[in-house]
């Protein structure tokens, strides 16, 4: 996968692309230049001329504040610098910007923000690995007493750029400008809150730098996956779109309809919901288009296996519904252990992981074939404790979603997609894609389901498990911003169609 321009760069990463550019003969000056020039023009297209206060850090954060300062009293704006650090400790391209100020510098106090309309944020960039000292604390709480609106430089001073943690108080911003290319911690919860409007800045970087940089981490988008979208042949037949199979339990027998469902819709060409004979009537009455069949009771547990034995069906969702009281239980391990055992493509959501809360190592060690895991963060930490009860696992920091995912995934031998609402996507592989387009309407009960449908009947038709997750979580989203608040689990699948006919014709515009 590279895709460079969903590429989100960690702060380590962010540095080498820099020094690649400045060896590239770009002088660290002139990205400075560039830097403060694209965070004053997004500036002016959003606010008219008024009183601005620029607060400036140490590094080159404060750097770039310098440049901002500079531009906007040149085009005539009221401004104010303020700066805190050690002015001899300046990079030699933040002491350029420096000196070029022409105006007073102020010290930091909470009497700066008296008469100002705009605060600009430039005291720390997405690098920050340590809680702001007590100077810079107290004008992040003066920002947020103040109520102002802020534009942020790279991120929020306070926002981790790699994990999107508040490291203490942050000042939630209006608009944050960043470089090149986002950083996972723009995506992830609390630093997408924080930043507001993101807005990606082109300050003359060398695309090519990204060739000797090691990226594993992207933003959704169809850009990562339409190639290799599944979509009908003309030449095709109903079996070539595979055969999905989902299994319904006794109780809440609604949610493995709506994954069976949202699997059909999303083009798997026949699904097979099975079901527990006492309950069947149940599926049988409901379902139209997609079949039910009947376990026979007392032998549910031999005749799902059974029915795997036919290699047409070559997709398996279990979970939604699948239950975990008593016996339904056992048979919900059963019929996961069965899937896996066919190394068939196989999708494991809600209670198929919480079903192996006490021992999730005899899932892991069963999973030798595709397979997507869906849990949300309570089944996460129900089947993967060791990451989450340890602050360490292989000498790697556990503790953010990025991470936790793609450790998860490493674990597991899954494909992991933890969800929220900012959905992780991680492959045994270390690579990880963060999705930005949910909206929050899709927390909706059974929206999960739908999802867990998405996948299966893209595994069913033959997407690898790693793009079917991304793309399902993606359409998924989509649905939910064009069917909009209101919605309900029921609404995803019957929304669908429009989407992916939107989808096909902005993306894929060759027909296959
Ligand atoms: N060529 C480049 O490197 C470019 C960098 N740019 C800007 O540079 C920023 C990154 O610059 P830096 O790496 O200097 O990072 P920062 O500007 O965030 O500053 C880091 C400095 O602050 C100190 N520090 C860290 N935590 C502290 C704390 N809690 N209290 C007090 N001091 C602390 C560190 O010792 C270090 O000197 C980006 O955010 C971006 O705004 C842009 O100018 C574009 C080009
Ligand atoms: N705040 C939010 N914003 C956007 N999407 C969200 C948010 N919270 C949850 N979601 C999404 O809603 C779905 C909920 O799934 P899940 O927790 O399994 O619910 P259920 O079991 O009711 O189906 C997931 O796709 C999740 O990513
Ligand atoms: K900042």
């Amino acid at each position: 996968m590279r895709q460079d321009s969903q590429m989100l760069l960690t702060p380590t990463e962010m540095a080498l692309a820099d020094s690649a550019a400045v060896k590239k003969g770009v002088p660290a000056v002139s990205l400075m230049a560039a830097a403060g020039f694209a965070v004053v023009e997004a500036i002016r297209r959003r606010w008219s001329k008024r009183t601005v206060l620029v607060l400036c850090g140490p590094g080159n954060n404060g750097g770039d504040g310098f440049v901002i300062a500079r531009l906007l009293h040149t085009a005539g704006w009221p401004v104010c610098l303020a700066f805190h650090g050690d002015e001899t400790s300046l990079s030699k391209e933040a002491m350029h910007h420096f000196k070029a100020w022409q105006g007073r510098v102020e010290t930091f106090s909470d009497a700066l923000f008296d008469g100002v309309e705009l605060v600009v944020d430039a005291m720390f960039g997405a690098g920050l690995s340590r809680p702001l000292d007590a100077r810079y604390r107290d004008m992040v709480n003066a920002m947020i007493a103040r109520k102002l609106p802020i534009c942020a430089v790279d991120v929020p001073s306070g926002v981790d750029g790699s994990t999107g943690k508040a490291l203490g108080e942050v000042a939630p911003a209006a608009l944050t400008v960043t470089f090149f290319r986002k950083k996972p911690g723009h995506l992830l919860f609390p630093g997408r809150a924080l930043c507001g409007e993101l807005v990606v800045a082109d300050i003359g970087i060398p695309e090519q730098v990204l060739v000797d940089i090691n990226v594993q981490t992207w933003e959704n988008s169809p850009e990562l996956w339409c190639q290799d979208y599944p979509w009908p042949r003309l030449e095709g037949h109903k079996f070539h779109r595979g055969h999905a199979v989902v299994y319904g339990g006794e109780s809440t027998t609604g949610a493995s309809r709506l994954t069976a469902r949202s699997a059909l819709r999303i083009g798997a060409g026949l699904v097979t919901v099975t079901a527990p004979s006492r309950v069947w009537p149940i599926y049988a009455a409901s379902l139209i288009s997609v079949m039910a069949t009947s376990l026979d009771e007392g032998r549910e547990q031999e005749a799902f296996a059974e029915l795997l034995i036919d290699a047409r069906h070559n997709a398996i969702c279990i979970g939604p519904g699948a239950g975990l009281q008593g016996e339904e239980k056992v048979r919900t391990r059963h019929a996961v252990l069965s899937a896996l055992a066919t190394k068939r493509a196989v999708v494991l959501d809600a209670d198929a992981l919480s079903a192996f809360s006490d021992d999730p190592h005899t899932l892991f060690d069963a999973i030798n074939g595709p397979c997507v895991m869906t849990p949300h963060e309570g089944e996460f930490v129900r089947v993967f404790p060791e990451i989450n009860n340890s602050p360490e696992i292989n000498n790697v920091h556990a503790t953010d979603k990025v991470t936790r995912a793609r450790l998860a995934a490493k674990l597991s031998g899954a494909v992991v997609l933890l969800k929220g609402a900012d959905t992780v996507i991680a492959s045994p592989d270390g690579q990880a894609i963060i999705n930005s387009n949910a909206p929050a309407h899709l927390a909706t009960g059974g929206s999960g389901d739908v999802l867990a449908g998405f996948i299966v009947g893209l595994l069913a038709q033959g997407m690898a498990p790693f793009d079917a997750a991304a793309a399902a979580v993606w359409l998924h989203g989509e649905v939910a911003n064009v069917f909009g608040i209101g919605l309900i689990a029921e609404d995803l699948p019957e929304c669908l169609p429009g989407v992916l006919s939107d989808f096909k014709q902005h993306y894929c515009s060759t027909e296959n």
